[in-house]
């Protein structure tokens, strides 16, 4: 597993994928440096009249409904369809489902529109599912949902049907980041767009970033430099480092 984690970082570096986002406004700036720094391409418009032409020329796209309006909501069901259109993986983030009543009705409706994967927090994936969120309860919602199910935290969970995963790297200063999670919903979508295994690009994904934080905690003083630092640790990460220190059962 952690090879193959190995395999998709060399093959994101090589290929560099484009990455659509319709994201929040506050995660908007975090997440194209993320992914930069990875070395995947970001493209960030959410105007409705050109989304769907960005999207059929990207690699993957990422859709996270944390501040929600009017043109986001467009621009989200024409690119979720050019998506599909194109046979692209994408990614949804259901940011604070768990907040109000409409959102999680939006949100379902997105999840019916089959994202190749859910990255979610445990409140978000509660929200979602009407369960608790548990390592057990993964399993059965990925299937009735088709779709991978990553649970981050301390130790993130990733199941689909048949599999599941846990990824333990990472460090708490990750937490007291604003959108962090969101920029590794981004780099999910970034890694399944070089692994066609969404499962596989999911852990490889969370095992990068949890490496990157914590060799970036290292040189760090609290999360105001991390933020900075996990840039420079993601550029600098190599295949080593994650057959290394990646922590996977
Ligand atoms: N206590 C922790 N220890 C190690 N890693 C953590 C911890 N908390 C979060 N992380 C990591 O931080 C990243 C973001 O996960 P988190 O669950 O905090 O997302 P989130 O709640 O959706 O955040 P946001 O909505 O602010 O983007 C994940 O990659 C996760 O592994
Ligand atoms: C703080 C916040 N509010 C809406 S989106 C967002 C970023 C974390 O999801
Ligand atoms: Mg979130």
């Amino acid at each position: 597993m952690v090879a193959r984690a190995a395999d998709a970082l060399d093959a994101l570096r090589a290929k560099r994928p484009r990455v659509h986002c319709i994201t929040n406004t506050v995660a908007h700036t975090y997440t194209a440096n993320l992914l930069l720094a990875a070395g995947a391409v970001p493209s960030m418009t959410i105007a409705p009249d050109e989304i769907a032409a960005f999207v059929a020329g990207a690699d993957a796209l990422v859709v996270n409904i944390g501040t929600l309006d009017e043109t986001r909501r467009t621009a989200i069901g024409i690119a979720i369809d050019a998506a599909t259109e194109a046979g692209i993986p994408w990614v949804l983030d259901p940011v604070f489902v768990d907040r109000s009543p409409g959102r999680a009705t939006f949100g379902k409706a997105l999840l019916a529109m089959r994202p190749s994967v859910l990255r979610l927090n445990p409140a978000e994936f509660a929200a979602l599912s009407g369960l608790s969120a548990e390592a057990d309860h993964l399993p059965g919602f990925a299937r009735e949902n088709q779709a991978v199910v990553a649970l981050t935290g301390e130790t993130d969970q990733v199941a689909d049907a048949a599999r599941c995963a846990a990824v333990a790297n990472g460090h708490r200063w990750m937490a007291r980041i604003t959108a962090m999670g969101c920029a590794g919903a981004a780099l999910v979508a970034a890694f399944a767009a070089v692994d066609e295994d969404p499962w596989h690009a999911t852990v490889a994904a969370l095992v990068a970033l949890g490496v990157a934080a914590e060799r970036g905690a290292v040189v760090s003083s609290g999360p105001g430099t991390l933020a900075v630092r996990l840039l420079d640790t993601l550029f600098d990460l190599d295949r080593k480092d994650l057959l290394e220190q990646a922590k996977v059962s």
